[in-house]
């Protein structure tokens, strides 16, 4: 379903460039089927889309329409893994204009991603009218950005139906056996989803994570689980014509050859978070032990007029991967004729908007490659949940598959934890008070 076209990398990279990685790559796929390499045990998404939890998958559809009916709100606590994939989905699916656009469901907003005053009272401010509920989302049950929002709306729910009622507005999603959330939600008797053991955050949105938001804003989770179904079915098939080896393979020639960073490109304004989830796996994955592509995302054309003069001649360690539609959601738009023609653009008269546009993303990729930019073209048959659910996909195993590559854990993430020591020392979280010390002392 996902195509790949490399054409566009090739004279950056040597002949062999798949070739020379194809042992490699049949030991990467080895290890994400049997879960036998470096973070084997966070291989879970790999046949997920196959051997998901079918019971807890109709709960998740149960739940989703009791909000559309009984919920003009949905509050979704989360940050990272547990936010980025709802939020991507129901943006490239729907619209990032959904919570205007919506004709029935609930608007959709998400919180807890940030510590952010301001971006916390307004999300208060929109919800305090309105019917509404809670989908709070931590798998390790102890982030900090999650609990304290969580603790904030449960708070402002309560107030506004009382303890009893506010318990049957809240669907917790967390880790099937430990940490603070699962105790809270066991406690107060919330309705819970599971966040796999074997699967990480930035791995999760086709599980509970994803599904039970992307559910309540209307979008199809039984075509996107498929999509993400025929894809695995896809891709499991080893050798050269496999879309997400290629993809791999060229990543990593590119990186081995020079290039550190990788521009995700869309020319979509519903794909922007498609990008920050992307970034999240990529980045997550591959940025550790010294090593790893950097992460950036770009909307085209609006960032050709920003961003443009860097990628045609920055510093030349720039590639660009491409994400294409092949159709569009909506009804053809068509340019007018004017018989005045001031602005000169009769000669587009009669033409359709999204000709323009490929001419525009056809211009700009021989421009970058001209420029120095390697250009990796992966196309998608449109936003429809089916084609989205193998999008991500398709991202997730060549994200497994190029880390392997790199040699590197794409399953952890340790580095994330510097920061939170710091925040909690500083804090005065128990247990902190040297850390706490020693860190005041150096901010003076
Ligand atoms: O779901 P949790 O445990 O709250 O974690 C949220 C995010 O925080 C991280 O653990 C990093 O701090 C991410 O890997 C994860 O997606």
């Amino acid at each position: 379903m996902i195509q790949l076209d490399t054409s566009n990398a090739r004279s950056f990279v040597s002949e062999d460039w798949l070739s020379s990685r194809l042992d490699a790559l049949e030991s990467a796929r080895q290890k994400l089927e049997t879960g036998s390499g470096a973070g084997g045990d966070f291989t879970g998404w790999v046949h997920l889309p196959r051997d998901y939890d079918k019971e807890e998958f109709a709960r998740i559809q149960a739940a989703a329409e009791r909000i559309r009916k009984d919920s003009q709100a949905l509050v979704v606590i989360g940050i990272g893994g547990s936010y980025l994939g709802a939020r991507a989905v129901v943006e490239l699916v729907n619209s990032p204009n959904f919570n205007l656009t919506h004709k029935d469901g609930p608007a959709v907003y998400f919180a807890g991603n940030g510590l952010s005053t301001d971006g916390m009272r307004e999300v208060m401010d929109l919800i305090q009218d309105k019917d509404w509920s809670i989908n709070v989302i931590s798998k390790s049950g102890t982030t900090t950005e999650p609990a304290v929002a969580f603790r904030i709306f449960k708070n402002l729910l309560e107030e506004k139906y009382g303890k009893e009622e506010a318990r049957k507005r809240i669907y917790a999603t967390t880790d099937a056996k430990k940490g603070a959330l699962k105790g809270l939600a066991d406690a107060e008797g919330y309705e819970e989803f599971v966040v796999p053991d074997a699967i990480g955050g930035r791995y999760s949105v086709l599980t509970a994570v994803g599904l039970l938001p992307i559910a309540c804003a209307g979008v199809d989770i039984v075509a996107l689980m498929e999509g993400a179904r025929e894809e695995m079915e896809a891709l499991a098939v080893p050798g050269e014509a496999n879309p997400a080896w290629q993809l791999a393979a060229a990543r990593h020639a590119l990186y081995t050859a020079g290039k550190k960073v990788e521009i995700l490109v869309g020319y979509e304004p519903s794909f922007r978070f498609f990008g920050e989830w992307w970034k999240q796996l990529f980045g997550e994955s591959e940025g550790k032990d010294g090593k790893g592509l950097f992460p950036a995302s770009v909307e085209f054309t609006a960032d050709l007029h920003s961003m443009g003069q860097y990628i045609q001649q920055g510093e030349r360690i720039m590639l660009e991967t491409v994400v294409r539609f092949q159709n569009s959601n909506s009804d053809p738009i068509v340019i007018p004729h004017d018989p005045d023609n001031v602005d000169g653009l009769n000669f587009l008269a009669g033409k359709e908007l999204s000709f323009v546009a490929e001419q525009a993303m056809r211009g700009t990729l021989l421009a970058h490659v001209d420029g120095g930019v390697p250009n990796l073209m992966v196309t998608a048959p449109g936003r429809c949940a089916k084609s989205v659910g193998a999008l991500i996909y398709f991202f997730e195993y060549v994200c497994g598959l190029t880390g392997y590559l790199m040699e590197i854990n794409p399953f952890n993430q340790p580095g994330v934890e510097a920061y939170k020591n710091n925040m909690y020392a500083l804090l005065g979280k128990p247990g902190y008070e040297d850390k706490k010390a020693e860190l005041e002392a150096r901010l003076g």
